[in-house]
């Protein structure tokens, strides 16, 4: 598959600059502009993966691509937010430089075959003149395993602009890695032997997604908590200015990663025995860096009926709200037995 510039994945490029209104700019060029120049490599081998494989879809016919997968949860269903990115990618495929992606609404209606690659069918509803909606059907075997319906906008500059505060936690660089973290607890010497293989497991897993948690869990310590956890997250790897479509593809990507077990945090007695996205919407409030560290504030207001609600908001640094997401799983859980003590 031929390496294409960030510009180009999803067919537009607009800067990334931190005011609130990105100015159009040409695709992506290598800082010194010589694309073979040392730096430009590095940036190249440092692109993120997410970029270069899991969001660069193949064009099999006019408003059908295939996409490829990178990283498959232990459940081995495909990755709710790769699936969700790619649509993305897909709708934005026909959708002009001057228009932002502002929505997405999906349902997760069959699981995702890690086997076989996704066909993105887009569907163009309507071009209007300040909003533009493509539909989405990620198809594998020959049915849809999620149907997504995304909107674009102008620019359309507003008097009514408000928000609500960002959380104030430690910055991102007093913070340890989820790696950094297991790492910590794999040194302990009273580590029990069974503790070791499940967290070189999950330090095995090659998720493209850099994560510090702002209250680290005590690995295997069950202790109950409110339904709300608060992350650093990033893309891994480089992306640049670019394309602000495509930051809002990996954004999309990046929200379903560790946002329906908020739900779950109140419940230390119970594990999930089938735990699965059922939607997830999202809204893209301005324009921010997807590899650059961000606040991802989760919180689950209700679960019943074997589902559980859980919403998340993603902050710029700079205390601005880059977008906003909603999502209801499904959260079928058994009891977690204990060795008995005696
Ligand atoms: C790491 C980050 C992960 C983040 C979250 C994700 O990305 S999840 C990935 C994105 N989301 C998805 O893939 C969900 C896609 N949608 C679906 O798969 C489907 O719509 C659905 C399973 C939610 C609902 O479909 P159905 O109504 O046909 O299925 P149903 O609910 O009856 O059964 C689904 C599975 O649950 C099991 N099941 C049914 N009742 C159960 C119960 N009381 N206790 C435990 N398990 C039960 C069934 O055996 C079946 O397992 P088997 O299926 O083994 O037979």
């Amino acid at each position: 598959m031929a390496e294409r510039k960030v510009g180009d994945i999803c067919g537009s490029s607009a800067s990334t600059t931190s005011d609130d209104h990105p100015k159009d700019t040409l695709d992506l060029k290598p800082e010194d502009g010589d694309p073979e120049s040392p730096e430009a490599q590095k940036d190249q081998d440092l692109k993120s993966v997410l970029v270069t494989s899991v969001l660069n879809l193949e064009e099999i016919d006019v408003d059908l691509y295939r996409g490829t997968h990178h990283w498959v949860p232990r459940t081995q269903r495909l990755f709710g937010g790769q699936i969700i990115g790619q649509a993305l990618v897909a709708a934005a495929k026909s959708v002009g430089d001057n228009l932002y992606a502002h929505s997405l609404h999906c349902y997760f209606v069959r699981a995702g075959d890690p086997k076989v690659p996704v066909l993105y069918q887009v569907d163009r509803i309507r071009d209007g003149r300040s909003f533009t909606v493509r539909s989405v059907r990620a198809i594998q075997h020959g049915q849809p395993i999620l149907i997504c319906q995304a909107s674009f906008q102008m620019l359309q500059p507003s008097p009514l602009q408000h928000q609500f505060t960002m959380p104030a936690v430690p910055p991102p660089e007093d913070l340890l890695t989820a790696e950094e973290l297991i790492r910590l607890y794999l040194s302990k010497p009273d580590l029990a032997e069974k503790y070791k293989l499940g967290l070189n497991k999950l330090l095995a897993i090659e998720v493209p997604i850099e994560i510090k948690p702002v209250n680290p869990p005590v690995f295997y310590k069950v202790t109950a908590s409110e339904p709300k956890n608060l992350f650093w997250v990033r893309a891994r790897g480089y992306i640049g200015e670019g394309n602000m479509k495509l930051h809002c593809c990996v954004a999309a990507y990046v929200s379903d990663f560790a946002l329906l077990g908020t739900a779950l945090l109140p419940y230390p007695g119970y594990r999930a025995q089938f735990a699965a996205s059922l939607d997830h919407a999202m809204w893209f409030h301005s324009t921010f860096r997807s590899d650059e560290w961000m606040l991802y504030e989760c919180e689950s207001p209700w679960a019943g009926g074997s589902r559980g609600l859980v919403q998340g908001r993603l902050w710029r640094r700079d205390g601005v709200l880059a977008a906003s997401c909603s999502q209801e799983g499904v959260l079928r859980v058994k009891p977690v037995t204990r060795p008995s003590k005696l």
